[in-house]
């Protein structure tokens, strides 16, 4: 909008972060050769729309910076065309909503704007009127500055510009985007719109700093925040908890339009996704993940659920959230072992998709054995951590976007997982998934090798990587048969038969192993013992 700041706070991001800037109404009077509203007064809106339109669509082309529009430009039907062109391409539109009573009043400062002719408030306020609902649509970066300085305001957009978008196209759902990056908290409001009214902020104790800031954006948006604080970890992961959070829903009054919010490791969001799948037969939810595993896997791909006592994520439902908004500010306070520990899923997808993902970790190995919260942000880390995280939602996303409800081709994300959950089980969920994850990968390479899939390279390859990282690659409880028992539990497992997923030849090529020889299923496992 008008007064909104975009000429000041485009130009202070832009020198914040060394590109150039440009403003669309020097560069139309440059073309024009008079002053705007000159222009204006003698070939009225109309065609100064037009000429603003090509001065637009020629800056964009090739130009790496920042370019502050006019306020009215969005309006004309061929830029919102050249502005969807030029986000398809990668392209940031950021939407400066500034409070609506301060940029009035700049506005109006000084006079001689055209479009504030006559009663310059009231005029303000019609345009806002119009303009509020298509700028929102139109952007795919809303930046609130209320109560923001100018450095501030471009700090908050740096950072939302600098992020990293994964994009979930779901067949037969809603798609949404997974926001990578320092600050992605910031968009809460926009990924939960505007027909919700009341916000359940669902998270955990060890978390709370994180949901405070989730909580404070809620509020300064308008809505009704009720924190509901659950147990952590897999305590949380009960259908007693969600039975409470239910409990919680309907004494507040909770309706189908309203919503969910799960601020937290992968346990919460896991738990978080579950109620709002449940509730009302389904709200609508955003996942905030603030472990590494939460944000390069619990978080996307709509798996929601609980444990029961007979096993891991027994119950439970795909339901996809609006969106993902995994804030790396949230990285300071997460603690080395749970770091490690989410980098058991990174490797996981390297080896069934991504076999990049496996250059970096290897490139990377001490750097990331050694995160230390307190000085991530900033750091060399935190780049690479960003493409390790962006690289893996990827995987994510290109299993889940074809295959929602698991009918095959999801299945290879479950690699590692069949021998995984059993573990979790008999260990009474105090091993770690991910470490449980890279045992379990340890297996399924294993038994891909006794079956002549892969060879035994590529098996001391995994022993070699996931080792380098942190990560156990054995593990000596349980006995086979009730292992076994469990892995018969395991959702791939059809029948009285056993499924697993296993590697074919090379990382990135994976098969489906329908009913193995169970002396192979028995001599993987007595390979990963110590
Ligand atoms: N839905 C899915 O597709 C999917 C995928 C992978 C894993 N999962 C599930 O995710 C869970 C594992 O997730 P996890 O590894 O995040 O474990 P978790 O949720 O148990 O979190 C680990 C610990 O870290 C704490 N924590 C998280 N973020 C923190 C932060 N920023 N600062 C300080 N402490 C923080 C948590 O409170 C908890 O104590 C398992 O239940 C697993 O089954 C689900
Ligand atoms: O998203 C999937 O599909 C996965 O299998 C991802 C796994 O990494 C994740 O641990 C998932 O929660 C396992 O699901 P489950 O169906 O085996 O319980």
């Amino acid at each position: 909008m008008m007064g909104a700041g975009k000429t000041r706070v485009g130009r202070e991001t832009a020198q914040m972060m060394g590109v150039p800037f440009k403003d669309a109404d020097i560069e139309i009077e440059h073309e024009i050769g008079m002053s705007i509203p000159e222009y204006f007064s003698r070939y009225g809106e109309p065609e100064f729309r037009r000429v603003e339109s090509e001065v637009i669509a020629d800056t964009l082309r090739g130009f790496g910076g920042i370019f502050a529009l006019g306020g009215g430009a969005p309006m004309t039907p061929s830029v919102q065309r050249t502005l969807h062109e030029y986000m398809d391409q990668g392209g940031r539109v950021v939407y400066l909503q500034a409070d609506p009573a301060e940029a009035m009043e700049r506005a109006n400062r000084g006079g001689g704007r055209p479009m504030l002719a006559g009663d310059a408030n009231e005029r303000w306020r019609t345009l806002f009127r119009q303009r509020d609902p298509v700028f929102d649509r139109i952007a795919n970066v809303h930046v609130r500055t209320h109560g923001s300085t100018p450095q501030m305001a471009a700090r908050k957009l740096m950072n939302m510009i600098d992020e990293r978008v994964v994009h979930v196209d779901v067949v037969a759902a809603d798609s949404y985007n997974v926001r990578i990056g320092e600050g992605a908290l910031n968009h809460l409001a926009a990924v939960l719109g505007s027909g919700v009214a009341r916000v359940a902020l669902i998270h955990t104790q060890p978390v709370q700093r994180h949901s405070d800031k989730a909580r404070a954006l809620l509020r300064q948006a308008g809505y009704d925040v009720h924190d509901i604080v659950v147990p952590d970890a897999e305590a949380g992961k009960t259908v007693a908890v969600a039975n409470g959070v239910w409990e919680r829903l309907g004494v507040e009054g909770f309706t189908r339009s309203d919503a969910i919010v799960g601020v937290g490791g992968g346990a919460a969001t896991d738990l978080a996704g579950f109620i709002a799948a449940t509730w009302m037969r389904g709200v609508r939810y955003v996942n905030c993940p603030t472990s590494l595993l939460a944000m390069v896997d619990a978080s996307t791909g709509g798996k929601t659920g609980v444990n029961t006592t007979a096993g891991k994520n027994l119950v439970g439902s795909f339901y996809t959230p609006a969106g993902v908004l995994a804030d790396l500010t949230t990285l300071v306070s997460l603690p080395n072992d749970i770091f490690v520990e989410g980098l058991g899923e990174v490797a996981k997808s390297g080896f069934i998709r991504d076999p990049q993902i496996l250059r970096i970790l290897e490139n990377h190995a001490d750097e990331l054995r050694g995160f230390d919260g307190a000085t991530f942000l900033g750091s060399g880390l935190e780049d690479v951590a960003a493409e390790l995280i962006e690289r893996t939602v990827r995987v994510k996303a290109y299993h889940v976007s074809a295959d929602l409800k698991e009918a095959g081709l999801r299945e290879f994300l479950n690699y590692g997982h069949t021998l995984a959950h059993a573990i979790e089980k008999i260990e009474h969920f105090r091993w770690r998934h991910g470490n449980a994850v890279a045992v379990g990968c340890m297996y399924a390479a294993e038994l891909a090798h006794l079956l002549g899939y892969i060879d035994q390279d590529l098996v001391d390859y995994h022993r070699s990587l996931l080792s380098s990282l942190g990560l156990p690659i054995s593990w000596n409880g349980g006995s086979f048969d009730e292992v076994l028992s469990l892995m018969h539990r395991d959702k791939k497992a059809r029948g009285n038969k056993l499924r697993f997923v296993v590697l074919d030849g090379e990382p990135g090529h994976m098969v489906h192993l329908d009913d193995p020889p169970a002396d192979a299923v028995e001599e993987a496992f007595r390979r990963i013992r110590r």
